[in-house]
């Protein structure tokens, strides 16, 4: 069965099932991500909740993510981090994702394109850890930490790809990024209605880099307005 993400935006806002509360369990899990425009195959949906698991274990002592409850965690971590799917035709083979945190959005990127060669860039040691943790307990391949800041001189392989969500201001990220992306390569940022502000001062040719697209949508059923802003490393 094909994996499906939902690219239509929806001013509906629903109570999740009428009021009712979803089930934590792997077809509550499918259940919800449906309701958002997100069908797994069932093989990504297991390791989704098995991540889902070790994040809800070990979030009390290590401070992971300050969402609690199942649905909000669902909608705006992994609905979030895996609708962008619908925006981006063909990933770059090897990418970053600068300031992963507890794994957002490299993680369930992964597990939906698990073609991508990925870096999660994390300094935290605690979330370091657990980004490891996930690694091996889920069995992952091609994926792995880079636990230190990025900066503009502490990466030293090159990436077709960079990815953020949540992390800085664009004009912030570019000089980190532009030795290490290739020319061609492309930046992916995922940022809130906030970013419309941002853009409208930002040249990112001061960089190196162009604008390539933007999209600005809603995470289907709910009030989270999103937006993916897509730019292309044009010097060489
Ligand atoms: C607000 S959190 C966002 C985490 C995640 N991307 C998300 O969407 O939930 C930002 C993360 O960036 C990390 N960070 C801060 N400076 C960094 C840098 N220079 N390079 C890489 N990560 C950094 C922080 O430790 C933190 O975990």
């Amino acid at each position: 069965m094909p994996q499906k993400f939902t690219r239509r935006p929806t001013n509906q806002n629903f109570p999740l099932f009428h009021g009712k509360r979803a089930t934590p369990s792997v077809p509550g899990l499918k259940q919800l991500l449906e309701y958002h425009g997100v069908e797994l195959q069932q093989e990504t949906l297991e390791q989704l909740w098995a991540y889902h698991q070790l994040l809800r274990e070990n979030n009390k002592d290590q401070d992971l993510t300050r969402l609690n409850a199942f649905e909000t965690i669902v909608e705006r971590h992994y609905a979030d981090c895996i609708l962008i799917n619908a925006y981006v035709e063909k990933w770059p083979k090897r990418m970053i994702d600068v300031g992963s945190g507890a794994g957002f959005p490299g993680i369930p990127l992964k597990l939906v394109n698990p073609d991508i060669r990925l870096t999660l860039c994390e300094p935290r040691p605690n979330r370091v850890e657990f980004l490891n943790l996930v690694i091996r307990e889920l069995g992952l391949q091609g994926i792995d930490v880079f636990g230190h800041k990025v900066t503009s001189r502490s990466l030293t392989f090159p990436v077709e790809g960079v990815i953020s969500r949540a992390f800085e201001l664009i004009e912030l990220t570019l000089p980190r990024i532009q030795k290490a992306l290739v020319p061609g390569g492309r930046a992916f940022f995922m940022k809130g209605p906030a970013v419309k502000e941002e853009l409208a001062t930002l040249h990112p040719e001061d960089y190196g880099f162009k604008l390539l697209e933007k999209h600005f949508y809603r995470i289907p059923k709910s009030t989270q307005d999103r937006a993916l802003i897509v730019l292309e490393k044009v010097e060489v």
